[in-house]
């Protein structure tokens, strides 16, 4: 698993850092391996690195430092470097000096534009860690002009550090580097970071605020069937989804759970027959109390909000058996909060809200901080919440929280939610941990998504049938 710390983790570490290595040496290490970052990125991108034009927009604190020191480096490799100092008398003086000694160039903001016009690359040493808000108006009508790809140092600027929240001008960098530790931004603002680097300056960090599942990890979490399985040993799930009238919810949480999972999927509901008519392997029934053994559920897509679903929904959470509850089953909750009465509180619940759906549940918007956000509804709910967005947030009651970092924006699609519902049913009934089995679903629904696609819009049921290819590429990459 890659581990994410907030700011303050960082600062402290970098606190204990401080004090056991030479003045500067952090510094050097960070802006040295930025340096080579930039380089590598100028060749990538125009074939070559020594005479090449590096545009710095450096701010006042140490992020302008390591551009500036990075400049010097780059010096040395022959590329004309110019820094655009935004507030010249608190631009970072070592690194000013160390520039201007290897030949760099430094100018006031006002000369800025010109400069810009005329750059390779442009890096982003506006602010790093102790960024507050979105870019203010100099440095913003600055960026607004770059039209070279951006190297962001640390983090892009304008993005909050700790939640990747943008609310007014922020950069839009090409790459990131970063140095340390991966800070929530660089998991939760993916477009603004672009490609993420991490240079290792020494720091060291014990367990991590956030995390991010390694593809690793989900390969060795998924469920395969071993030399001793059968059908049924491998865990069973159960589908309640979809009505007469909307079966397709149904379609594809049922066909999501047989493309992830070797074992058995039964389906209870009204749309049984059209269920058995696209997947045969399927045992289908008319209702959760006819369905049949199964080692969890996964409940809401379609069920409705009235009465016959508020039956189901307690009636699943009745069985002592861990419980996917999505769609149609968290407005439910939202309304009645007295059906989870039929819950043994041992027994696991994953919640799977949207942002509409948190509102109904959590009385108020996620808002900008959604790490926050899904950590509150996982304790109140007693539950694994997986907050649904671009990034997807999935918080235990523990306080443990991962990041699903998307590959694109393809799952932005009609029923793609009911198929990462199917996805995460199966995962519950193979036994795995409610926030492993969030995390791991919600990581494959993304692979399927890009798979699906390969760069052409798709649709949810071109997403449940490249289950298999996300697995399998998951799987033979680690194997
Ligand atoms: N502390 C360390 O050990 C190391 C720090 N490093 C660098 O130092 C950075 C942190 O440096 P600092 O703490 O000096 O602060 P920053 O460089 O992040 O910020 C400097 C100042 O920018 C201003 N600012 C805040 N929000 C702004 C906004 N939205 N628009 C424009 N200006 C804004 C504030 O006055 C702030 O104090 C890291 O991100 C990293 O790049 C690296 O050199 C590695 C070592
Ligand atoms: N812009 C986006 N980028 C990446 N993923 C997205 C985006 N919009 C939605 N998603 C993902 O797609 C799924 C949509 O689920 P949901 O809102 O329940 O849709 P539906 O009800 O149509 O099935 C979620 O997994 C969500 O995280
Ligand atoms: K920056």
């Amino acid at each position: 698993m890659q581990g994410i710390w907030t700011t303050e983790r960082i600062r402290e570490a970098e606190g204990r850092a401080f004090a056991v290595t030479p003045e500067g040496e952090l510094m050097r290490r960070a802006s040295f391996g930025l340096s080579v970052q930039i380089a590598d990125f100028l060749e990538d991108h125009t074939g070559s690195v020594s005479g090449r034009r590096v545009v710095l927009l450096v701010g006042s604190g140490d992020n302008g430092g390591d551009a500036l020191w990075a400049g010097a480096f780059l010096r040395r490799r022959g590329v004309a470097v110019t820094a655009i100092l935004l507030n010249p008398a608190k631009a970072h003086a070592k690194g000013l000096q160390a520039l201007k000694r290897a030949g760099g160039r430094a100018v006031p903001a006002a000369d800025g534009p010109q400069w810009i016009a005329k750059a390779d690359v442009v890096v982003d040493g506006i602010v790093g860690i102790s960024a507050s808000g979105s870019l203010r108006p100099d440095a913003a009508r600055l960026v607004e002009l770059v039209e070279a790809p951006i190297v962001a140092v640390d983090l892009p600027s304008g993005v909050d550090p700790d939640t990747g929240a943008v609310d007014g001008p922020a950069v839009q960098a090409a790459k990131t580097v970063t140095f340390g530790a991966l800070k929530p931004v660089h998991a939760l603002a993916p477009v603004h970071c672009g490609e993420v680097v991490l240079v290792d300056i020494g720091l060291e960090l014990s367990d991590p605020d956030l995390r991010r599942l390694d593809i690793v990890d989900v390969a060795a979490a998924w469920p395969v069937p071993g030399p001793d399985d059968d059908k049924y040993s491998q865990g069973v799930v159960g589908i309640a989804a979809g009505s007469a009238t909307y079966p397709g919810a149904a379609v594809l949480a049922a066909g999501s759970a047989v493309r992830a999972t070797s074992g058995l999927v039964r389906y209870a509901g009204h749309a049984a027959d059209v269920v058995r008519g696209q997947w045969p392997e399927i045992i289908a029934t008319g209702t959760v109390a006819d369905a049949g053994r199964v080692q969890a559920w996964s409940v809401g897509p379609g069920i409705g909000t009235g009465s016959e679903g508020r039956d189901v929904l307690r009636y699943v959470l009745g069985q002592g058996v861990p419980v996917c509850a999505d769609a149609d089953a968290t407005t439910i909750i939202a309304k009645n909060p007295d059906v989870l009465d039929a819950r043994d509180p041992d027994t696991p619940l994953v919640l799977t809200p949207h942002a509409g759906e948190y509102e109904r549940l959590m009385g108020h918007k996620p808002g900008p901080d959604r790490v926050t956000a899904a950590r509150e509804a996982a304790k109140k709910y007693d539950a694994v919440v997986l907050l649904k967005g671009h990034c997807t947030v999935i918080a235990a009651p523990d306080g443990r929280v991962a990041i699903n970092t998307p590959r694109g924006a393809w799952l932005a699609t009609a029923g793609s939610g009911d198929v990462l519902s199917g996805l995460v049913g199966a995962l519950l009934a193979a036994g795995l941990d409610p926030w492993l089995a969030a995390a791991a679903a919600a990581n494959v629904h993304s692979l399927a998504g890009a798979i699906a696609a390969q760069n052409a819009p798709t649709s949810a049921s071109g997403l449940v049938h490249a289950i298999p290819e996300a697995i399998r590429s998951i799987r033979s990459l680690t194997s």
